[in-house]
């Protein structure tokens, strides 16, 4: 992980602003030329309108009062009117062109930011919480900032037509009072931006509460968890967690909140003296005759109109900087680089010949973390079905995923056919493998694509998704469903046929699911490595056994790297391989590895007693014990 990826937004500008702009501008003219075109034009022509509807008021009077013809009236007042009827429609129609420029830059941003996030390899980023509270704000900013950051500016250009019109007019019948308003607006302008600075900073320190608030909030939603909420009787005490975190989120908005008000009474009350000052000023001169009546309303109108200019305005530039700042999330991930380090020029890879070897690998998930392995020298003929065991925890996963280079080893190196993983294409490379995890997953989408997801080829070939399923026993289960394989596989949506009813889907068993999660590795099988982990934890015994045998079955020379807890699965292997410590402790066929009477087969004595006997045998430990 890069340190620009956990470096708490404030602290350090990653970019400058003027970049920051351009890049917001950039999005919005790219994902919706039009309409940011129009609502620049009429954002800057709203500004004018306040401007426009003062002087056409102070002609009026004016006119009013030395008594021009009606016809000069009437023009005035038709001017007026237009000018009235165009400030009515502008909101709306400026409220539909924002909207529909957030969405289509929201489309955009949210496909760039995802392709990024799809663009990391490895899964380091997602174990680290600084950078998923990164994304979160990241996923959030991507709706709105550029278009924040452009309507901000479009309201800073607004509020500066507004306030150069108003100015003008202020400068002809005051010069002093124009100056002492404009002074008065720049503690304004300064504590908006550095309020905007508070709360972007304040965004970022509160997130990892609010990212806890979301995991409670899951918690208390989710069917996953719904029956051991239940069942435990833990709602409350999840409850209690989640509105505990959104008050501690809270409390630093509100104290941001109060801050905000304490600053705005208090430049709104020298706004105040500013302009009562002003008034009086104006009826004095008025009643010397220096000023007409006209002058009056018109002074009233241009200091008013400079004071809510510059309040604009500063609320403006606090916007722009606040989602300028916002925007650094976006860009932190959009523009992270790889997680791990990619070969410049790819080494091909052929079809595997030869084998995989793990040479001295060590391997830690942190600097901060224990070492998992320590030195693992293994090689992995072609065309050989591999046994990994080991007592729960000594690192059998780990090796599956750096087998799927999701980490590079800590030390050491993996190679296939004698080239290093980091010198070759990760995507080319795990085209070549088959995987079943132990946490595999269940989507909520048809049977036919949970399947097809293992090759999306397969996605509209019927006949491969159920050779894949017939092969993992699950095609006759998948077939009586009420739509066969496109049936939806779900209870938290509905299916989306057409011209129905909205009905919901179906719910598999735990053993039928794993089945179907077979059968996505199934799909797969032309690939040079097949890796299953635990792929028969969930079934029962004669489904394992068949299974088991289905494996052997189509192995073929494919190469195979096979993981369980019950050995008497792995017994048929080519070779096990038994890890402990973080080393490989022993190794060699099922018969050399029992005459060798080490942890095999102390391990695989516990498993035959407790299936020959009633009583569990003493020490077997949880991860080695028979089912
Ligand atoms: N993402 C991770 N970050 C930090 N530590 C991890 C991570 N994944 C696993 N570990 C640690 O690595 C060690 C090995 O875990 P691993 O899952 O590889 O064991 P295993 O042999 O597959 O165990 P089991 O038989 O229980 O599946 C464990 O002590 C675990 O706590």
């Amino acid at each position: 992980m890069s340190d620009t990826d956990v470096t708490p937004r404030g602290r350090r500008a990653t970019r400058g602003l003027g970049a920051r702009v351009a890049t917001a501008w950039s999005l919005a003219a790219g994902a919706a030329p039009g309409t940011l075109v129009s609502f620049v034009l009429l954002t800057l022509a709203t500004g004018a309108l306040p401007v426009a509807t003062a002087l056409l008021t102070k002609l009026v009077l004016d006119h009013l009062v030395a008594g021009a013809s009606l016809g000069t009236l009437t023009g005035l007042g038709f001017c007026l009117a237009a000018v009235g009827v165009v400030a009515g429609a502008a909101p709306q129609v400026s409220q539909y062109l924002r909207s529909e420029l957030d969405r289509r830059v929201g489309l955009l941003m949210q496909d760039r930011l995802f392709t990024a996030v799809d663009g990391f390899v490895g899964l380091e980023r997602f174990e680290n919480p600084r950078f998923l509270d990164r994304l979160r704000l990241a996923q959030q900013t991507a709706g709105s900032t550029p278009n924040e950051t452009v309507s901000g500016a479009l309201g800073i250009v607004r509020a500066g037509v507004t306030l150069t019109g108003f100015i003008g007019s202020l400068l002809l019948l005051s010069p002093v009072l124009t100056g002492l308003v404009l002074v008065a607006g720049v503690p304004v302008l300064l504590a908006e931006i550095a309020l905007s600075r508070r709360r972007a900073r304040m965004v970022w320190d509160i997130g990892p509460a609010e990212r806890r608030e979301l995991f409670y909030n899951d918690l208390l939603s989710s069917m996953e968890a719904a029956k051991e909420v239940r069942l435990f009787g833990i709602g409350g005490f999840l409850r209690g967690r989640m509105l505990a975190e959104r008050r501690t989120s809270d409390a630093a908005k509100r104290a941001v909140d109060r801050r905000e008000v304490r600053a705005q009474a208090g430049l709104g009350l020298l706004a105040a003296l500013v302009s009562g000052c002003g008034l009086l000023w104006a009826v004095r001169t008025a009643q010397s005759g220096a000023l007409s009546a006209g002058d009056v309303t018109m002074f009233v109108a241009a200091v008013a109109g400079v004071q809510s200019a510059l309040a604009t305005l500063a609320v403006e530039v606090a916007r722009t900087h606040q989602a300028l700042l916002m925007l650094d999330h976006y860009l932190e991930v959009t523009t992270a680089g790889p997680d791990l380090p990619l070969a410049s020029a790819p080494r091909p890879l052929p079809a595997l010949s030869g084998g995989i070897e793990l040479r001295d690998v060590w391997f830690r998930y942190s600097d901060a973390h224990p070492w998992i392995l320590r030195g693992v020298s293994l090689r992995i003929p072609h065309g050989t079905a591999l046994a990994l065991v080991g007592l729960n925890g000594a690192g059998k996963s780990t090796l599956v995923k750096l087998l799927c280079r999701f980490y590079d080893p800590t030390s050491g190196a993996i190679l296939w056919d004698g080239v290093d993983l980091r010198e070759a294409d990760v995507a080319a490379y795990r085209q070549r493998l088959g995987v079943v995890f132990q946490d595999y997953m269940h989507y909520d989408m048809t049977a036919a694509e949970n399947i097809a997801l293992g090759d999306l080829d397969a996605l509209h070939h019927d006949e491969r998704l159920r050779t894949a399923a017939e092969r993992a026993g699950i095609h006759e289960k998948l077939a009586s469903l009420p739509d066969g394989y496109r049936t939806l596989l779900s209870r938290i949506f509905f299916t989306q046929a057409e011209g129905d009813e909205a009905q919901s889907g179906v719910m598999l068993s735990g053993g039928q699911w794993q089945r179907l999660a077979l059968a996505r590795a199934f799909l797969r099988e032309q690939r040079d490595l097949m890796i299953l982990d635990e792929p028969s934890a969930g079934l029962d015994a004669a489904a394992e056994y068949e299974i088991h045998a289905a494996l052997r079955g189509h192995r073929g020379n494919r190469t195979s790297l096979l993981i369980s807890h019950r050995l008497s699965a792995v017994r048929d292997a080519d070779r096990i391989v038994v890890l402990k410590d973080g080393l490989v402790a022993e190794q060699g066929g099922h018969d050399a590895l029992m005459a060798l009477d080490g942890e095999y087969a102390r391990l695989f004595t516990l498993q035959a007693t407790g299936y020959l006997t009633d009583t569990a045998p003493v020490g077997v430990q949880p991860g080695a014990a028979a089912p």
